[in-house]
């Protein structure tokens, strides 16, 4: 049985620029099953929110998809690709809120502060359930509210964005996010605008409510601790390519490529010495991308004449894991 909800081929998504083309989102493949998360970890600038953007199509101009699929499986019978969808079309204006709800990394520049939460959160219903009454839409957006942590929701449905706090504003965000029943939730660092104690809270939030609206989630952060909560397989991009990819436990107990062993030590830990470690040098200029392994620059296990030259392979290096990298192409010789 296909227990997919969303599959991403080879998709690419550039931005030509006055400088130069910026290949935010480089041929990337990966899926995400039913109720289950999937989390995107990288450095800043890895295209991790083009990725997301990619997906209903929402990227800043001039970004565009220039090849891939964005496979939703809508019901048994019914694939769309929404790729290939006019972005300013009914279909992907559809999809958009009501099968795929997305909550934005910063909550006070996708909120409005001229209009009180409940008449956003009303609006957002009633554009994809035209058939409820204002009255009925009030109604459901009370219970959202509740849903998400909000106490005295018929209270706070008339108070405008700038009279909530922070923790309370990400709330709402994700009160709209979530006002038509999703399929799938795309959080784009959810957490990030929010101070820590609450962090933790947004958290335990979104996974109660995976639970109660039976979604998935994408969820986009730096933070591998965010994910390490809530992630079931975990994507590592470096310069707009999944550099490894595999489940959780994988990713956390058995990490294969560079950046991702990289990326793990520099998480504090309670028993770690007083400095963590950081990440060799920079992420290269989006203009001047390495001709070989885009990591190379930075690798300390580098092979010199090769990883500096060549493109490395993908290489399943155990079921569902996958690293990029010519480290490992004995250990997949020795697998065939
Ligand atoms: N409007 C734009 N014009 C040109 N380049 C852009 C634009 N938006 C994003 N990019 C570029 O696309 C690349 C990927 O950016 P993206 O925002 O997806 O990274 P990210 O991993 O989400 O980082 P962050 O955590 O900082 O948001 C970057 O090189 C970025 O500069």
């Amino acid at each position: 049985m296909n227990n997919k909800l969303l599959e991403v081929k080879n998709l690419k998504t550039y931005f030509e620029t006055d400088q130069g083309t910026v290949k935010a989102v480089d041929g990337i493949n990966f899926f995400i099953e039913k109720q289950k998360t999937v989390g995107i970890v990288g450095e800043s600038g890895s295209g991790k929110t083009v990725t997301a953007q990619s997906i209903i199509q929402i990227m800043p101009w001039p970004g565009k998809i220039i090849d891939g699929e964005v496979l939703f499986y809508k019901n048994e019978k019914e694939i769309i690709d929404l790729a290939k969808l006019d972005p300013k079309g009914k279909i992907i204006r559809e999809i958009r809120g009501k099968e795929i709800g997305y909550i934005f990394q910063e909550p006070m520049t996708a909120l409005s502060p001229i209009h009180t939460v409940g008449s956003q959160i009303i609006e957002a219903i009633r554009i994809h359930n035209s058939m409820l009454t204002k009255k009925e839409a009030r109604k459901k957006a009370i219970t959202l509210l509740k849903n998400v942590g909000i106490p005295s929701p018929e209270k706070k449905i008339n108070d405008y964005t700038f009279q909530l706090s922070g923790g309370m504003r990400q709330r709402v965000m994700i009160a709209m996010a979530l006002s038509c029943n999703p399929k799938l939730l795309i959080a784009d660092e959810p957490t990030t605008a929010i101070d820590v104690t609450l962090q933790a809270q947004i958290i335990k939030l979104l996974k109660d409510l995976q639970k109660k609206y039976e979604m998935s989630i994408l969820i986009i952060t730096h933070d591998l601790a965010v994910i390490a909560e809530m992630a079931d397989e975990v994507i590592v991009m470096y310069l707009g390519k999944i550099v490894e990819s595999g489940t959780v436990f994988d990713i956390f107990d058995n990490p294969k490529h560079p950046y991702t062993k990289a990326l793990l030590k520099s998480i504090p830990n309670k028993t770690s010495k007083k400095y963590l470690d950081t990440i060799k040098g920079m992420v290269p200029d989006a203009f001047s991308i390495p001709n070989g392994c885009e990591f190379e620059p930075r690798c300390e296990f580098s092979i010199k004449g090769k990883c500096n030259k060549y493109k490395p392979p993908i290489i399943e290096i155990k079921k569902g894991q996958f690293v990029r990298c010519f480290l490992y192409e004995k250990a997949c010789e020795e697998n065939e």
